[in-house]
């Protein structure tokens, strides 16, 4: 006979099937499609055509005459049209907020960060970090961890595997590079990532895992799958929770060492919050936002800009023909004004980042029902997204070279650089949201193209590679990264050697 334990167990597993076969059905998505879209969607077969999600979408933004597409199964409305964007990012940023869904899906990772609230608490901490920033101390602070860093870790790191002649992962490289700048600039904390003799960091590690898997519960048809597993403590939200969990007892630890040994004379970001706030969750929230903002971005953003600089050699000349003009052959940069002087540079860094922006898409949520200006409905309580991988991509947009990566689109007939409409180039978003750290990423990734384009040569290990191909995340990263080899160039082996002497 069977044991009154195995049978309460069997009744136990029936009902939690029942009663999660009745959770799915009751919290369906209300359109459930078959459109071809939605059906290609869902049965992923769109990945038998392109390489990315992203450059589906481009093709379907390209194909619809108003640039704006629907993916019914996930209530989005997407859109590559920069009037729809300047009416969610400005004219009507009031009816477009981030939303619940939104904050929800990472509201345990971010917490009430900058970027991950609306209304007040967002307003709040948008003008506190904008003065911050705004301050020439701080600018100077960033411009000095940056240049530590490049030149204590980064060029002697890759003089070390030029000799070697070793097979490098560059992605990885720049992930441990701004990993460690933004530490620094935000904590006052050196995490040592690109010390590659140390064992990478357990921060370093677990905010991967966080910011990923966080990442990947928006890819949920519906948001009750995660938040199932969440209730039950399985899976990947059994590893979010680990991971969260690890962060927030070092974040905690630095907040706490912070306030031991005295905030008020240290020049990182998070010295200069612990002035005005008091509350060490809300003082956590702040800087893990700020970490994930400034980390991937950046560290995404370089890794295109070798990718596409490795395979055009003559942007590769130029710059390095610019820099030597400008600043003089073998002398280093000293600072700020100098690199706004390299207009070539600038460009090539916009241009990549046009054809590979860092964050590919964001979606906001609408308040009440809309019609964007191209006549679009949009119905309350659904997401808007604009696409900046796909405006990138658009003919109309950029002319029929779109697709070439031509730093000179964006150099007037002066050789001056000029900016483009940020409605039309959203890469750091736009209007009333704007990134707050766009000059900082600016500063960092011109400092490391220069640094290390005027020492060293970079070859790709699979030139053959036309696609990247990226994987999930909230920030756009190369599957397997970007392996390739170094070699030291000739002409500046000696002014290297000096330098050391
Ligand atoms: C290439 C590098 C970067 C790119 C492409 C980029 C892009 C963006 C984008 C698209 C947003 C809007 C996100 C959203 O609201 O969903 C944003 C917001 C933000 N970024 Fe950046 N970012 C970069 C680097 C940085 C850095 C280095 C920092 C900090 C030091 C930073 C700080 C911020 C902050 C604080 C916000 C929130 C602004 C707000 O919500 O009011 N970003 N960035």
């Amino acid at each position: 006979m069977a044991s009154p334990y195995f049978l309460i167990l069997f009744l136990f597993t029936i009902s939690f099937f029942f009663l999660f076969f009745i959770l799915c059905y009751l919290l369906r998505p209300k359109f459930w499609c078959k459109c071809e879209i939605c059906n290609s969607y869902i049965s992923a077969s769109w990945s038998s055509k392109f390489t990315n999600l992203c450059d589906w979408y481009t093709h379907l933004l390209k194909e619809s005459p108003t640039r704006t597409i629907h993916i019914h199964v996930l209530g989005n409305t997407i859109t590559a049209n920069p009037e729809n964007v300047e009416y969610m990012l400005k004219t009507r940023f009031e009816n477009f907020p981030k939303g619940k869904t939104f904050s929800t899906i990472l509201g345990d990772f971010l917490g009430r960060g900058i970027f991950n609230v609306d209304g007040d608490l967002w307003k709040f901490q948008r003008k506190m970090t904008s003065l911050e920033l705004g301050r020439n101390s701080i600018r100077s602070y960033a411009f000095e961890v940056i240049h530590d860093e490049i030149q204590q870790r980064l060029l002697p790191l890759l003089s070390c595997v030029a000799k070697k002649d070793e097979i490098l992962d560059l992605q990885d490289v720049f992930r441990r590079f701004s990993f460690d700048s933004i530490c620094r600039f935000s904590f006052g904390l050196d995490p040592k990532c690109l010390e590659l003799s140390l064992p990478i960091s357990e921060f370093a590690i677990s905010f991967d895992l966080a910011s990923q898997l966080s990442a990947e519960r928006a890819l949920n048809v519906s948001p009750i799958v995660w938040k199932i597993k969440r209730f039950l403590n399985i899976g990947s939200e059994k590893k979010l929770k680990k991971a969260i969990k690890m962060i927030n007892i070092l974040a905690q630890e630095v907040i706490r060492q912070r306030r031991k040994l005295g905030f008020s004379n240290h020049k990182d970001l998070l010295s200069r919050f612990m002035g005005t706030i008091a509350n060490e969750t809300y003082l956590r929230d702040i800087v893990i936002s700020f970490l994930l903002a400034g980390r991937d971005t950046v560290a995404s953003a370089l890794t295109s800009f070798f990718w596409l600089v490795a395979r055009h050699p003559q942007v590769f000349e130029k710059i390095r023909d610019e820099a030597d003009k400008v600043i003089g052959k073998n002398h280093e940069i000293t600072n700020c004004e100098q690199l706004r002087e390299l207009h070539y540079l600038q460009a090539a860094v916009y241009e990549s980042m046009r054809l590979f922006p860092p964050i590919q898409f964001d979606s906001k949520f609408c308040l009440e029902d809309d019609f964007l200006p191209n006549g679009t409905f949009v119905k309350k309580g659904t997401r808007v997204t604009y696409h900046p991988y796909a405006m990138g991509r658009m003919e109309e947009l950029w002319g029929s070279d779109s697709l070439e990566f031509k730093p000179e689109r964006w150099i007037n007939k002066d050789g001056v650089f000029f900016r483009e409409n940020p409605f039309k180039y959203p890469v750091f978003q736009a209007g009333l949201r704007v990134c707050l750290g766009k000059e900082m990423a600016l500063v960092e990734i011109k400092s490391v193209a220069l640094s290390f384009l005027r020492r060293f040569h970079v070859e790709l290990v699979h030139p053959s590679h036309h696609t990247p191909r990226f994987s999930p995340g909230l920030t756009a990263s190369f599957r397997g990264g970007l392996p390739v080899f170094v070699s030291e160039n000739s002409s500046t082996t000696n002014a290297c050697s000096l330098k050391q002497t």
